[in-house]
């Protein structure tokens, strides 16, 4: 058994330790700068971490947050897990650092990039690009030839038709239906979605 080190002691943390478990892993440590935390699903928290430790995931599901601490900590032995009762082609490629929930669905010739969540029952089809730090949340449904830029949060429910770009770092509201691109740091909500914010350079220009 091969052992796993989380960042992030958070409800997200709690669904990878048991993936970990139903699978080649067992979570030997498990790290958050919250000094309060003590422990989750039994397995005690630590504050520190030493270099040599290996095999990591950072166990956050914000992803600036997830991003901000892959860069800050240089943390270099990623590793990735899926759930055993996900349904992948085998030409689907998975990054390092990246999950993969139960349910999930992904056909031929997707990419999903490095440090991505990709949430229970989601539905990615055939080549699909999702570049690195994105999730895609519960029962998201992607449809065929979609590209997410990095960081982009797609929310609970949501549908991408054929062919579409979404830009990077842009938030799709839950239950959205996405049927036209959708421009870098836009929030849309809705069917059709629609842009009701956009944050360009950390810049909300609703504000
Ligand atoms: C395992 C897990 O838990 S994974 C996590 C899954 N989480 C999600 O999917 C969360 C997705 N988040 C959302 O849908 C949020 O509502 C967001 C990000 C789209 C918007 O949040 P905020 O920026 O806080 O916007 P806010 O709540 O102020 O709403 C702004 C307007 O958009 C509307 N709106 C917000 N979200 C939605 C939505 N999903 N669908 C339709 N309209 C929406 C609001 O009603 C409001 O309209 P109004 O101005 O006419 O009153």
């Amino acid at each position: 058994m091969k052992e796993l080190y989380l960042f992030g002691a958070s409800g997200h943390a709690k669904v990878l330790i048991e993936i970990a478990e139903s699978t080649n892993w067992k979570v030997t440590g498990l790290v958050d700068d919250n000094a309060d935390l003590k422990s989750l699903l039994n397995i005690q928290i630590h504050n520190k971490f030493k270099a040599k430790d290996k095999y990591w995931i950072i166990s956050i599901g914000n992803n600036t947050i997830r991003k901000k601490i892959v860069e800050q900590f240089g943390l270099k032995e990623y590793t990735k897990l899926i759930h055993p009762k996900s349904s992948l082609s085998s030409s689907v490629n998975i990054d390092i650092g990246s999950v993969v929930m139960a349910g999930v669905s992904i056909n031929s010739e997707s990419k999903i990039g490095k440090h991505c969540i990709i949430n229970t029952n989601a539905s990615i089809d055939h080549d699909c690009k999702i570049e690195e730090f994105v999730h895609i949340s519960p029962n998201v449904g992607i449809a065929g030839n979609v590209k997410i830029g990095e960081g982009t949060h797609i929310g609970i429910g949501a549908n991408i038709i054929q062919g579409i770009k979404v830009g990077k770092w842009c938030t799709i509201g839950a239950g959205a239906v996405i049927i036209r691109d959708v421009p870098d740091g836009a929030t849309v909500v809705g069917n059709p979605g629609k842009i009701i914010k956009s944050t360009i350079g950390g810049v909300d220009e609703n504000k």
